[in-house]
């Protein structure tokens, strides 16, 4: 590599490769940076994050030395007219942030290796930034999350079943805002793969991807939570191992164990079985009484399930529900995504509802 003092001499032709991959890469990682930043910046209001962003941003301009912007060559760059067809879907925010987080972090790793070729000190500070990113990545969805958690108001738990990949776009494109997925007997090495392709699919909608029971898959996967029950690890021990930018839910079926989820730092609990279910054999329904005293006095987001399907659904939500869960009315229905699309509009309806009568008091 020739000395970076003063006007360097032409580099050879691997040299040249190199100081455009470092040049395509800079520009990347600075474009998906402002990306972010202008969210933080008006959407969030967040100023710390906002001024974090445009600092890695100007860091990156200054390695952006004038011999590798010598080197570039757009028209003969056979990578510019590529796209991905994923490039182009883009469905709500969090979809353009996941995607732009992805696009600089890949960005950074290519300047770290590339990096190393040509000065150690942008390889060492691609690879420290690299971090920084993962960090605010963390920050910036995790609290996304827990508003996603809010906002949403329709849940697809998962059963094993051939088809489910399309089963379950079929119901992210009926508008479902969490998919729990839930195997209980498959083998693990399965179960990550499968895992893998529905976190990818459900964040392409920008839906929420939880496990059920399973925290070390959860971490493997990058899951935005787990979902736990009565028996299996306590709330706060997941909460050591998952931090607080991930979610965890907790199944309860009475008072006691409604308040103990709460007080234990559960981000939402599920409320159930509503109904006897076949999905849960030999387990008592809870009743629609429990799901009064839900609506009464939960203080964290809280989903009805067990046994809810289109027939029975107006009951459950009247009762003071606007958020179910279901396994079977959207795994088994001919059409998931109508069946979703019905669950949304009804709970829309409903906490539109609710909304207007916590308004007028
Ligand atoms: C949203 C939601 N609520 C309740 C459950 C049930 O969890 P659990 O009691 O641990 O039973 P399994 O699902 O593990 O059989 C759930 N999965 N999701
Ligand atoms: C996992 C779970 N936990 C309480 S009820 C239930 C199953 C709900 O399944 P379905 O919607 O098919 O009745
Ligand atoms: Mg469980």
């Amino acid at each position: 590599m020739p000395e970076l003092t003063g006007l360097p001499a032409l580099p050879n032709h691997a040299d040249a490769a190199v100081y455009r991959i470092l040049d395509a890469n800079l520009d990347r990682a600075r474009e998906g940076l402002r990306v972010i930043e202008e969210w933080c910046r008006f959407g969030l209001n967040n100023s710390a994050q906002t001024e974090q962003l445009k600092h890695l941003r100007q860091t990156l301009a200054q390695w952006h030395a004038p011999e590798l912007r010598l080197c570039r060559d757009t028209p003969g760059d056979p990578g510019t007219a590529l796209t991905h067809s994923q490039e182009a879907e883009r469905t709500n925010v969090t979809a353009v942030l996941q995607a732009n987080f992805c696009r600089v972090q890949e960005a950074l790793r290519a300047l770290e290796e590339y990096g190393k070729l040509y000065r150690d000190d942008l390889a060492a500070g691609s690879k420290a930034m690299r971090y920084q990113v993962y960090a605010l990545e963390s920050e910036i969805l995790g609290g996304h999350r827990l508003q996603r958690l809010r906002q949403g108001l329709t849940y697809l738990v998962t059963s094993p079943c051939d088809r489910l990949l399309p089963i379950v776009e079929a119901a992210l494109q009926g508008g479902i805002a969490l998919v729990q997925y839930r195997d209980k007997d498959t083998d693990d090495y399965l179960r990550l793969e499968l895992a893998q392709k529905l976190k990818d699919l459900c964040h392409r909608y920008g839906a929420l991807f939880l496990i059920n029971d399973r925290v070390d898959l959860a971490l493997a996967v990058e899951a935005d939570g787990v979902h736990l029950g009565q028996t299996d690890l306590p709330v706060f021990t997941a909460r050591q191992l998952l931090g607080n930018q991930r979610i965890i839910g907790r199944s309860t079926t009475s008072p006691d164990e409604m308040q103990r989820a709460i007080a234990e730092g559960a981000d939402y609990i599920g409320v159930g079985p509503v109904y006897t279910t076949p999905t849960k054999p030999g387990k008592a329904a809870a009743g629609l009484d429990y799901v009064r005293y839900a609506a009464e006095h939960a203080t964290v987001p809280w989903y009805a399930i067990g046994g809810i399907n289109t027939e029975n659904l107006s009951e459950v939500l009247q009762t003071g529900a606007e958020r179910v869960a279901v396994v079977r009315a959207l795994i088994e229905a001919e059409n998931p995504t109508l069946i979703a699309q019905y669950f949304a509009a009804q709970t829309n309806h409903r906490r539109a509802f609710h909304t207007v009568a916590a308004s007028t008091g």
